[in-house]
């Protein structure tokens, strides 16, 4: 026998074995799945070895960004959510569809959404991030599971009661008076100024989350909050290109800049963290609360990148949306400041106690999260084989909860679902899944008290001080960068109120 006939027969088998291994996860998985689903009267795009609908989703996506809207319509679906919408037409509302070679299975039934995202079974769990997104939320609540998330949900949790939230309305007071000051120093002698509320709002919610949640100086927190702006845009770019294992360790371009972003942003957070222990820390923040806590220093770091990104970015989203609402419609803005007004007389600074009073406020708030909800959609996925509704799941399939979609749904909310009608919250809401911009479930949202009263703190000292119109240079293109932005930014004209 020739001396190399084995090896060489050894690496053929190998070969072999995952040539088979590959066929039977990139073809034979996906076809069955897909042929199960299809049985059971889900229709969809169609799998395509690979990349699956990757093509669809980069030329709707492209399409949209290239196309603002023709006239002002809070009908954003079509922007927002571009493929799904399109194919709701050709398939209907609950589908099939495909995320390279994962299967995604999307439901419009509130029942079927409450279900999925109520599911205690443990055979249902949130999707995994990609390892690119990791680098931008870090290993934190977002992306955590099992043991580990119940351990880091416990330790934040406390953070976040409405009691402690309370507690930082003096924070979010004096953050806020900055801001309107300078508009006014800004206004002067004019008669009014435009500003790009999507800027100042990211500004104004970093800040507010340092104080509060860091119980540290802005100073301290803006260089992180510009890395991860930045690590924003690199992890978008990279998520709308197809995941290929094993990619993101080769030194590319922009994974040599991912890299040093990450590698920077964790650096002045472990910086922080080292304050906080000489200190001896604040009882009251979040950070304490991690560290104190006992989790290890890598783990607090994974914990503060996923709580810079995801306590700055919404809060920015959703008032920037609101104000450009109120904005918009004017009847609803003076019937808001009227109550403000009210609740506030004698030039009461905003205050805890009064929160519960700002019944319009809270309507309009709800109503903005309605029409723009910041979170688009929630990933789930099938553990083991499951049973939805009338469906058998296949384990391996992942769970697409179309947030948006469902939130204009005209079954759901009536023929003027996609009118700006905050009216419609003065009753209890329809169904737990019919309006939920922070989640439901175990995974809720953890700041959603938080981003509440901030909302109306911050809109009711605007209201006060202000009067606001849509400036001409506005131009309305919602559009999902991570979050559902203002594609152009959300120019405001503000004038000086009088008296
Ligand atoms: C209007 C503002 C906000 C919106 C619309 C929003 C929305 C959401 C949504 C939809 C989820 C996912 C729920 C799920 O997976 O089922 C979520 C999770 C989360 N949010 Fe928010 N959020 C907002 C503000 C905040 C703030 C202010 C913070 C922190 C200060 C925060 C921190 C988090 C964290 C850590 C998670 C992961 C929770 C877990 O899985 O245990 N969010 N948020």
């Amino acid at each position: 026998m020739h001396p190399f006939f084995l090896p060489i027969l050894m690496v053929l088998l190998l070969l072999l074995i995952l040539l088979i291994k590959f066929i039977y996860s990139i073809l034979w998985v996906p076809y069955k799945i897909q042929r199960h689903l299809y049985k059971q009267g889900i229709r969809g795009p169609g799998y395509r070895p690979i990349v699956g609908n990757s093509a669809a989703f980069k030329q709707e996506y492209d399409a949209t960004l290239n196309k603002p809207m023709a006239f002002f319509s809070h009908d954003i679906v079509h922007r927002v959510d571009p493929c799904y919408h399109k194919w709701t037409f050709m398939y209907g509302k609950t589908m099939l569809f495909w995320h390279g070679s994962t299967p995604r299975l999307a439901l419009a039934d509130p029942e079927m959404i409450k279900e999925v995202l109520l599911n205690k079974s443990g055979h249902i769990v949130k999707v995994k991030l990609t390892p690119l997104a990791e680098q931008l939320f870090g290993k934190g609540l977002i992306d955590l599971h099992g043991e580990k998330w119940s351990i880091h949900r416990k330790l934040a949790n406390p953070a976040f009661v409405m009691d402690r939230v309370k507690a930082w309305v003096p924070e979010v007071v004096e953050s806020t008076q900055e801001v309107l000051n300078k508009w006014e120093n800004g206004i002067g002698e004019r008669n009014e100024m435009e500003v790009d509320v999507l800027k100042e709002f990211h500004i104004l919610s970093a800040e507010i989350l340092s104080k509060t949640a860091f119980g540290s100086d802005f100073e301290e927190g803006k260089h992180i909050f510009e890395l991860q702006d930045q690590q924003a845009m690199l992890t978008l770019e990279a998520l709308r290109t197809i995941y290929i294992p094993g990619f993101r360790f080769l030194p590319t371009r922009d994974n040599r800049m991912r890299w040093n972003v990450e590698t920077e942003t964790r650096r002045l957070i472990k910086n922080l963290i080292y304050r906080e222990k000489k200190t001896g820390g604040n009882s009251k923040c979040l950070l304490s609360l991690l560290l104190w806590g006992g989790l290890p220093v890598e783990e607090v770091i994974d914990e503060c990148q996923t709580f810079y990104f995801a306590g700055k970015e919404a809060v920015a989203i959703f008032l920037t949306w609101t104000l450009v609402l109120l904005a918009l419609h004017q009847e609803w803005q003076i019937k808001a400041r009227e109550e403000v007004l009210q609740v506030y007389s004698n030039d009461k600074v905003p205050n805890a106690d009064s929160l519960s009073d700002l019944k319009i406020v809270g309507m309009i708030l709800n109503e903005a999260l309605r029409l723009y909800n910041p979170v688009p959609d929630l990933f789930m996925e099938a553990t083991q084989n499951i049973k939805v509704g009338n469906l058998d799941v296949p384990a391996g399939t992942q769970i697409y909860v179309p947030v948006t979609a469902t939130h204009h749904s005209t079954e759901i909310w009536g023929a003027d679902a996609n009118e700006f009608n905050p009216q419609r919250f003065a009753q209890p809401r329809k169904h737990l899944a019919s309006f939920f911009p922070f989640g439901i479930g175990s995974r809720i949202c953890i700041g959603q008290n938080f981003a509440l009263m901030e909302g109306k703190i911050i809109l009711a000292m605007i209201l006060r001080q202000f009067s606001f119109a849509l400036s001409p240079s506005y131009v309305h293109a919602p559009v999902t960068f991570l979050t559902v932005q203002p594609q152009f930014g959300a120019q405001i004209l503000f004038r000086r109120l009088s008296g």
